[in-house]
């Protein structure tokens, strides 16, 4: 997978270099590069923003750097890349979305700042590239760097060969829609708290029931959304399974 971003702060994106996804860029699981909005300006100040039309507080991200930022990182490349925006006006970053893009050969990332970008560049892209605005909850951030080194972390934990132990994909929250059941490791008593028998059963049958009945009662309590959502029938059809 090939990964652009494009920031006014490249900097912001150092954890990039650290863990899992360093190591996949070392490998060439993931080759990314990080560029700078102002490489794409040509006065001396540098300038990506400006006020906004119609009024308003703050500034708003100007179309020439980034159409030519996008020019130059999406040239008519088959299939196109997709762009990825990260905004509080985006639709909920899911881990649906993320196995979405996580299938894409080429992420493109815009990280806006300010009151955001000129929505023209956003249009003009989608006249040749998939678009999606991306928000990761109802908050306002300074900007798009910090949401893209979440998206990028569950995007590129889902590349093959990227972790360890890609069993730990199967059973983890969200995989199957709902939240993933209390885990414990030894010791079996800690500060006069026991694990729960079941676990330490052996009876692997026991243990699966025990998880799939701790995950419906954790997701109802605390993300009744999620259930609501849920196919029940798939639930059924797991539940034969375990
Ligand atoms: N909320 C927000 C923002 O304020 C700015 C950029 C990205 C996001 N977000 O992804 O949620």
């Amino acid at each position: 997978m090939r990964v652009d971003i494009v920031s006014i702060f490249p900097e912001y994106l150092a954890p990039l270099d650290l863990s899992l996804i360093g190591k996949a860029r070392a490998n060439g699981t993931l080759r990314l590069a990080v560029h700078d909005l102002r490489t794409w300006t040509h006065d001396v100040h540098r300038t990506v923003d400006d006020t906004p039309y119609g009024g308003g507080p703050g500034m708003v991200m100007r179309p020439e750097p980034w159409g030519e930022a996008l020019d130059s990182l999406a040239p008519a490349e088959v299939p196109p890349p997709h762009l990825v925006v990260p905004a509080p006006t985006g639709v909920p970053f899911t881990q649906a979305l993320a196995h979405e893009l996580a299938a894409a050969p080429h992420l493109l990332f815009a990280c806006g700042r300010y009151e955001g970008i000129d929505q023209r560049v956003l249009d003009h892209a989608a006249t040749r590239m998939p678009v999606t605005e991306v928000s990761l909850g109802d908050y306002v951030l300074f900007g798009g760097e910090v949401a893209v080194l979440v998206i990028l972390e569950a995007v590129t934990r889902l590349l093959p060969g990227v972790l360890g132990n890609a069993g730990s994909l199967e059973d983890e929250s969200h995989a199957h829609g709902l939240l993933e059941a209390p885990m414990y490791t030894k010791p079996a008593t800690w500060r006069g708290l026991d694990v729960p028998e079941v676990l330490r059963s052996g009876d692997h049958g026991r243990i699966a029931r025990w998880r799939r009945d701790a995950a419906l009662t954790r997701t109802a309590l605390r993300r009744p959304d999620l259930l609501a959502a849920l196919d029940l029938g798939t639930l059924d059809k797991r539940d034969m399974v375990a």
